[in-house]
């Protein structure tokens, strides 16, 4: 068979819908074999999308893209819609600087509803997308397709909420492949499992409506004394679940690889004129064995050798050495426990999880990092020594709850922040350039931030074992930076290297790095440039506000957003003690970065070696 015979040839948009049965499960094939082709090469979130290809072929079969809106919930699993909605031909620059997001963008596509990248947003943006079509009188529909994963995240029960309140037509699509990169088995999991093995509801619903029907006389009334019934009666008769009792309808579960299924139940979900869930099952990976086997360890792949199924992985990371460290220390301290919002492996937490799930030391939530913190804070209230582990970008979540739950009674929670700077491939909704600029802002919050896993060690020894109130340690996705045993670099609160000179480049984290290489470029053309390196960023020490007070000039290294940043909060500290020099920020001005390599976007920002030597030359020699 001619590869991708039927997908290259496929007009857009609504080529789909004239293909027969047999010809979308050919389109199916060539799809997985587009995506397996791709993302050996470009990394990416392959058991997702390999579990969704027949939904979307479905999806774009019933609906009229972009009239009909798509919202994608986290949008990870986008892959084939991307395909299906004309961007084919660039789906191999996907995740790659200049390329295509791995996320949907409507500055992308219109056909990509809603920005995505968090989870749990969809059936918000697809009710207020819904309830806009409504009072414009748009009759084109709305759909949210949701995995069992981001429906652990509370936004979607205040939207559910709100959507089942207002009644306006909205689909949202369940896709339920019980296995999101969370094991977390909470109550919801258990919830799903139930439906998912009961008969199809749809099906009973019709069958007992069906009968009656046939019963003469009375039949007929009897079925619509039950349809107009309250729900208590009709809970009694067909067990109504939560969706129902939020005011959706609900129907299924479908088998979500049978297309002929899901066309037949998106196109009754179409008629209901109101809002309804429709439960679909999927196998997550499906179709190439190592993922299907193994969904969690192939959700985010940075490329894979596709015979073998071996993976690119870092040998060694912060999040490895972090999740190592804690082991250590969980084994000597019974009273240190660990939180992920879904994220274990990714949080380095595996280990932990395997040694102390079984002492109920270790809690997956879910997609919940708000409801994290404060559990944390309920965990510290009770004695414990909590640690959440969670990814810069998604500790945004938790904003309100360290102020309100953890900063004004000032409970003891490590916050062990990964992704914490550029992290790549991502792209703009999962940047970590934030993070040091709302933690600082926050009183009594104590921040880290390790350029090496000796630094990570010592702060994570002064989280539990000296601060009080929440200590956060950030480090960057990946590993340690190299380290020049010249420099005589040691762990503590920070690190001053002296060349004799009236410059000071002042640092933190990963950039460093850069700080460093910019003080050799300088000295290849004989010029002095001390550094400052600061292990402790939030408060800043006071010894090193007196000890850059006596330089000349200062040029501050910063892989965050310059307003609230730590090079403003060290500036106001300058302020307070009269220095008389001038001081400069590097910083990143827009947080908003595109997928691209963390060097790249180093280099996009101006935080690179190059960049900043050549700024300190002209501004201060
Ligand atoms: C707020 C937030 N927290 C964590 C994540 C990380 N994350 C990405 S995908 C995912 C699991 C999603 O599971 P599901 O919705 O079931 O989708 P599936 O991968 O199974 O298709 C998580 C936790 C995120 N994107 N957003
Ligand atoms: C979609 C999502 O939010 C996660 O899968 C995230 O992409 C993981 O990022 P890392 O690859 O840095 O673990
Ligand atoms: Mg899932």
């Amino acid at each position: 068979m001619a590869k991708y015979n039927l997908l290259n040839r496929l007009e857009l948009p609504g080529g789909v819908k004239r293909l027969n049965p047999e010809q979308q499960k050919i389109l199916c094939w060539e799809i997985r074999q587009k995506l397996l082709h791709t993302l050996s090469e470009n990394g990416g979130h392959l058991a997702s999308n390999l579990g969704v290809v027949e939904l979307t072929v479905a999806l774009h079969t019933v609906f009229d893209v972009p009239r009909d809106a798509i919202v994608w919930d986290v949008g990870h699993q986008c892959y084939a819609h991307k395909m299906l909605t004309g961007r084919l031909g660039a789906f191999s620059t996907i995740r790659r600087e200049g390329g295509l997001s791995g996320f949907p963008r409507p500055g992308e596509s219109g056909c990509d509803a809603f920005i995505a990248g968090h989870a749990s947003t969809s059936i918000s943006a697809a009710c207020g997308l819904a309830t806009a079509k409504a009072l414009s009188g748009d009759r084109h529909h709305v759909v949210a397709v949701v995995g069992d994963g981001a429906f652990t995240g509370g936004m979607i029960y205040e939207a559910l909420n709100n959507a089942g309140r207002t009644g306006n037509r909205l689909i949202v699509v369940l896709n339920d492949n019980d296995m999101s990169i969370s094991k977390s088995v909470g109550s919801l999991a258990r919830y799903l499992a139930s439906k998912r093995t009961s008969e199809g509801y749809l099906n009973l619903k019709n069958r007992v409506e069906d009968a009656l029907k046939k019963i003469p006389v009375v039949g007929r009334e009897l079925r619509d004394v039950i349809s107009d019934s309250k729900a208590a009666f009709r809970q009694l008769l067909y067990h109504s679940n939560l969706f129902e009792d939020f005011g959706f309808d609900y129907l299924g579960p479908v088998d979500g690889h049978d297309i002929p299924a899901l066309v037949q139940a998106l196109r009754r979900a179409k008629e209901l004129e109101k809002p309804v869930v429709l439960h679909v099952n999927t196998v997550k990976g499906k179709g190439y064995a190592f993922a299907e086997k193994n969904p969690a360890r192939y959700h985010g792949v940075g490329g894979f050798d596709r015979a073998s199924g071996r993976l690119k992985v870092p040998s060694e990371s912060f999040s490895s050495v972090f999740g190592r460290e804690l082991v250590l220390r969980a084994r000597r301290d019974h009273k240190i426990c660990a939180i992920t919002a879904a994220m274990e492996e990714g949080t380095g937490l595996s280990a932990f999880a395997a040694e102390f799930g079984p002492k109920n030391r270790f809690f997956d939530v879910g997609i919940a990092e708000e409801h994290a913190v404060t559990f944390a804070c309920g965990l510290a209230a009770g004695g414990m020594k909590p640690v959440f582990a969670v990814y810069s970008t998604f500790l945004q979540r938790g904003f309100d709850q360290i102020i309100h739950d953890a900063s004004i009674e000032r409970q003891h929670i490590v916050l062990a922040v990964d992704r914490a700077g550029i992290v790549g491939e991502d792209g703009e909704t999962h940047q970590g350039l934030f993070d040091a600029a709302f933690l600082s802002e926050i009183p009594g919050v104590t921040v880290y931030s390790p350029a090496t896993y000796g630094d990570l060690r010592y702060a994570l020894d002064q989280a539990f074992d000296c601060c009080d109130g929440v200590a956060a340690v950030r480090y960057p996705r990946g590993g340690e930076i190299p380290m020049d045993e010249r420099l005589g670099y040691r762990p503590g609160e920070w690190f001053h290297h002296r060349s004799g000179g009236q410059t000071l480049i002042v640092s933190y984290g990963r950039a460093f790095g850069e700080a460093y290489g910019a003080m050799e470029l300088l000295a290849s053309e004989g010029k002095k440039a001390d550094l400052l390196k600061l292990h402790r960023i939030s408060p800043i020490p006071d010894a090193c506000v007196q000890l850059a007070k006596k330089y000349r000039a200062i040029y501050f290294v910063e892989e965050g957003v310059r307003q609230g940043g730590i090079g403003e909060h060290f500036l106001d500290a300058l302020s307070r003690v009269r220095y008389r020099g001038r001081m400069t920020i590097g910083a990143v001005e827009n947080p908003f970065i595109p997928a691209m390599p963390a060097d790249s976007a180093f280099r996009r920002c101006g935080l690179d070696a190059q960049t900043v030597a050549r700024a300190i030359s002209v501004l201060y020699f």
